[in-house]
């Protein structure tokens, strides 16, 4: 005989709840997973009346219950937010394409507006073929860091407060491993991934689903019957958060509340207090949030203008000190910042419209270029 819920004790269980091993059936799961949300958004406080908040949606299962959630929430509880989506299009054929439309289509169940700029508009170069200069490492590095800044861009031209992304209790134990696996003391400092997503960013962020386990997050999508892609990015497998990713489900295996238990321990963290932070500026070249003359995502930008896709990456000052002052590089140094043999002509530009602009929203206001937006 299946097992009856424990939460309503009449209907027969539909699931064990991977966080607490409760024994529920569909309503009650459905009704715990968004009332412990709503919980985690009034304890954290991530949210005030008024606001604009720019949902980070990416068509993946995390923004996908994410928006659901948020439009949900804030009806039944009155939050009084202004919700919209952002994604940004990194240029992945067959797998951010594919996502976007799952976006899309979330767009018209819900009624949302939608915005979505794209590497290739901010920063002249997608994705795919930084990759074709890079090869099959560190393209997670780009990524990351010019994600971080299109999130805040395209925030800032939707005249959004706040930002708010799906990353969930397992990306954030994800976080905090490796940000100790790496002894990258600075995110350590910052909350060790337990804080604001890309907390050093221009807009404040929230992650209303950071106590969510990622397994309970694809039940709910499953019951509520959400459509979302599902498939992995195709540079992932390089990235070295996979390793993170594979010793983090070991421990879940071993130890269910290993996932929760990580995030604690990110949040409670507390480094030697006389340990030198570098401190918060501005780029010169582009005005973006930055600690040193000229924020990462301007380093990477002049590598990969130059040809040189490897001289934001790695420990190459004094290469970038010699072409600083004018000085040749050898073919041997040449190689070692991964130079191309021959030159690639620069990509095709896309009419913003195409990329699926809300022409209501933002009329015809045209897009800055990384060097040229204040921040
Ligand atoms: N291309 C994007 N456009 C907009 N937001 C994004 C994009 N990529 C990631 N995000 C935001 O960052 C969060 C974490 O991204 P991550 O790459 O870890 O994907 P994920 O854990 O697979 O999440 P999802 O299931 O939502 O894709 C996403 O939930 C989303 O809010």
């Amino acid at each position: 005989m299946p097992a009856t819920c424990s939460a309503c004790g009449t209907s027969p269980a539909a699931l064990r709840r991977p966080k607490t091993g409760h024994a529920l059936c569909r309503a009650c799961f459905l009704a715990a997973f968004e009332e412990e949300t709503h919980q985690a958004i009034v304890a954290g406080r991530l949210f005030r009346p008024g606001e604009t908040v720019a949902i980070g949606a990416s068509g993946g299962k995390d923004s996908t219950v994410l928006a659901h959630l948020l439009q949900l929430l804030d009806q039944r509880h009155g939050y009084g937010l202004r919700l919209l989506l952002l994604s940004v299009d990194e240029g992945i054929a067959g797998y951010r394409d594919a996502s976007l439309a799952a976006v899309r289509r979330h767009q018209h169940r819900s009624g949302l507006p939608l915005h979505v700029v794209s590497y290739r508009q901010l920063y002249g170069w997608s994705m795919d073929r930084i990759a074709r200069h890079l090869g099959p490492r560190n393209n997670c590095t780009f990524c990351g860091v010019f994600r971080r800044q299109a999130l805040d861009r395209g925030a800032l031209l939707m005249g959004a407060d706040k930002i708010a992304t799906g990353h969930n209790a397992d990306d954030v134990a994800e976080t905090v491993l490796m940000n100790f696996l790496r002894g990258d003391v600075g995110r350590l400092r910052r909350g060790a991934g337990a804080g604001p997503a890309g907390g050093e960013g221009a807009v404040p962020r929230c992650k209303p689903l950071r106590h969510a386990y990622e397994k309970e997050i694809v039940l709910y999508a499953y019951f509520q019957g959400l459509d979302y892609f599902s498939t992995e990015c195709v540079y992932a497998p390089q990235a070295y958060r996979g390793y993170a990713r594979a010793l983090l489900k070991e421990l879940e295996a071993a130890r269910p509340s290993a996932v929760a238990d990580l995030g604690h321990s990110g949040e409670r963290l507390s480094l030697r207090s006389d340990l030198r932070m570098p401190a918060r500026g501005t780029c010169q070249r582009c005005g973006y949030v930055a600690s040193q003359p000229l924020c990462k995502a301007c380093v990477l930008l002049e590598g990969l203008d130059r040809g040189l896709p490897k001289l934001g990456i790695g420990k190459h000052r004094r290469l970038r000190d010699k072409l600083q002052d004018g000085q040749p590089l050898t073919q041997e140094e040449r190689r070692r910042l991964g130079a191309l043999a021959e030159e690639e002509p620069p990509e095709e530009q896309v009419p913003l419209g195409e990329l699926g602009r809300d022409e209501e929203l933002w009329g015809k206001q045209e897009l800055r270029g990384p060097r040229d937006l204040d921040f």
